[in-house]
Parts: structure tokens; C-alpha cells; sequence
């Protein structure tokens, strides 16, 4: 079965912070190592990867906190600022393991914006259920809220929950999507801090005192599964959208 589903499309232009390299603009796709020095993309590799400065990446969801989320840590990882310009796509998506959805979401939006797409799938994933609700945790949230999705587990012992992040990256319209994976481990808690992201306020990580919810920006991003999987991502953007 597949829902139709409404994304906004953000195309993302790269561009450095401080970059002393002249011939590096913004709109080029440029990285730095996490040290500060930087590499600017030759043709050669963009031909490599399938991309082109002709062919901006573009990160397509419809949740602007994820946006906001990967556009901090990105900034943090390799020293990328992001420019955002937003336009709707309708995407279809289907029912299925977590990689699954994500490819199929990647090779929607690639095939839609005729180029690079970079899509995102997040699941929160209860141990005493089998990983449920997984990928569906929208819709649960949506329907039990927070205080309702931590009142599922109340007859079970078990209270751990498994936070997973899965990018997607497409570099070209008809190209196969890489994925990029992180995990945080938790539990599942009644609702503390902030409401405005998502079951932030129910999941409290393994070695921390506070949820999600009632950590700082930094705090989250620092440990957070999509810290995890981006940090993958940056490496994969830093070996192959970059020249040494
Ligand atoms: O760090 C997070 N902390 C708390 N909640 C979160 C987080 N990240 C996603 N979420 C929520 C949003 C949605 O209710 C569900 C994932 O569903 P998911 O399909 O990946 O997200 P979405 O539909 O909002 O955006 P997209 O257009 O990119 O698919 O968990
Ligand atoms: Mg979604």
C-alpha cells in the first residue's frame, strides 16, 4: 500500500565558512576537515559521484526541525553553512523495513528532482515490542501523543527504546541511495521538557538524566541518532565530494 505525501523540498546550497580559498563560492560543493582546511571539489570527482556544480544537493522532508537539526551539525562537522530554498513535492511512501522506506523515499525524490536528493527516515523502535512502532512512530505519536506512547509499555518491565536515524543520499536522479545509520540507545520515560519535536520528551538516553526534550540543542546534537547518522554522511561527503 502507498500514501501520498505531502514534502516540502529543501534544495540545499553549500557554501563555506571561512573558506580562504577564493575559488570556492558559495552554490560549489566544497567541505573541510573537521581540523578547518579545506578542499575544494574538482570537476573529475564530481563527474565520479555523479555530481555536478550545476546539480545542487537537495534534502527533501517535510519536518523543518530535522532540517534545522541536520543544518547545526552539519556546521559543527565539516564547517558547511546551509542555504535553504523550499518548493512542494508530492512523494509517495511505502510500508516496509526502515532501509526500505528510506530508499524508496530517496529514489522518489531524486527521480523528482531530476538530480542529487538527500532524504532522511527517523523510527523509535520499543525493545519489548520487537522494534515497534518503528518507522510508524508518527503515527502513533500523532494519535496517542506523547503521554499516550509512554503508557504503552505500562505492563511491561522492559522500557527500552532504540532512537534510529536513516539519511539517504541519491547523487544522481536514477542512482542507487547510499544510507547512512545512527543509533542512540534509551528508555522510554513519562513526558519531561520541551513539546516541540516530535517523542522528544519521552526518550531519555542511556547515561543521561534528561529526555531529549530537556536537553539544550547542543546537548541533543551531540549524542543524538541523527548525529550519529550524520556524522556517517559528513564522511561520505568529505571522501567524495571533495578532491585531497
Ligand atoms: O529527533 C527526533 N526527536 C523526536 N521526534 C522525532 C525526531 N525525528 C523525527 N521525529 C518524529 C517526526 C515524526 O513524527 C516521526 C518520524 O517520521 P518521519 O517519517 O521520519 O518524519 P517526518 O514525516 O516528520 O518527515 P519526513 O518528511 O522527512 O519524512 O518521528
Ligand atoms: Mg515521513
Amino acid at each position: 500500500m502507498q500514501r501520498q505525501r505531502h514534502l516540502v523540498c529543501f534544495s540545499v546550497g553549500l557554501s563555506v565558512l571561512g573558506c580562504r580559498h577564493r575559488h570556492v563560492s558559495a552554490g560549489r560543493y566544497c567541505c573541510c576537515h573537521s581540523r578547518g582546511r579545506f578542499r575544494a571539489v574538482s570537476t573529475r570527482t564530481a563527474m565520479l559521484t555523479g555530481l555536478s556544480q550545476h546539480k545542487p544537493l537537495t534534502f527533501v522532508t517535510s519536518n523543518e526541525k530535522k532540517l534545522a537539526e541536520l543544518r547545526a551539525i552539519l556546521r559543527d562537522l565539516v564547517g558547511m553553512e546551509v542555504t535553504i530554498e523550499a518548493r512542494h513535492i508530492d512523494l509517495p511512501e511505502i510500508q516496509g523495513e526502515a532501509e526500505d522506506i528510506a530508499r524508496e523515499k530517496c529514489r522518489y525524490a531524486a527521480r523528482a528532482i531530476q538530480g542529487p536528493a538527500l532524504v532522511e527516515d527517523t523510527q523509535l523502535c520499543y525493545h519489548a515490542f520487537g522494534g515497534l512502532p518503528g518507522p510508524y512512530v508518527k503515527y502513533f505519536l500523532r494519535n496517542l501523543g506523547p503521554e499516550g506512547m509512554e503508557k504503552l509499555l505500562a505492563a511491561w518491565d522492559d522500557k527500552r527504546a532504540t532512537a534510529q536515524c536513516i539519511f539517504a543520499l541519491a547523487v544522481d536522479a536514477d542512482a542507487e541511495p547510499h544510507l547512512f545509520t545512527g543509533q542512540t540507545l534509551g528508555r522510554i520515560v513519562v513526558p519531561r521538557g520541551k513539546r516541540n519535536f516530535g517523542w522528544d520528551p519521552i526518550f531519555q538516553p542511556d547515561g543521561h538524566e534528561k529526555t531529549y526534550a530537556e536537553m539544550s540543542e547542543g546537548e541533543k546534537n551531540a549524542i543524538s541518532h541523527r548525529f550519529r547518522a550524520a556524522s556517517r554522511l559528513a564522511e561520505f561527503l568529505r571522501n567524495h565530494y571533495t578532491t585531497r
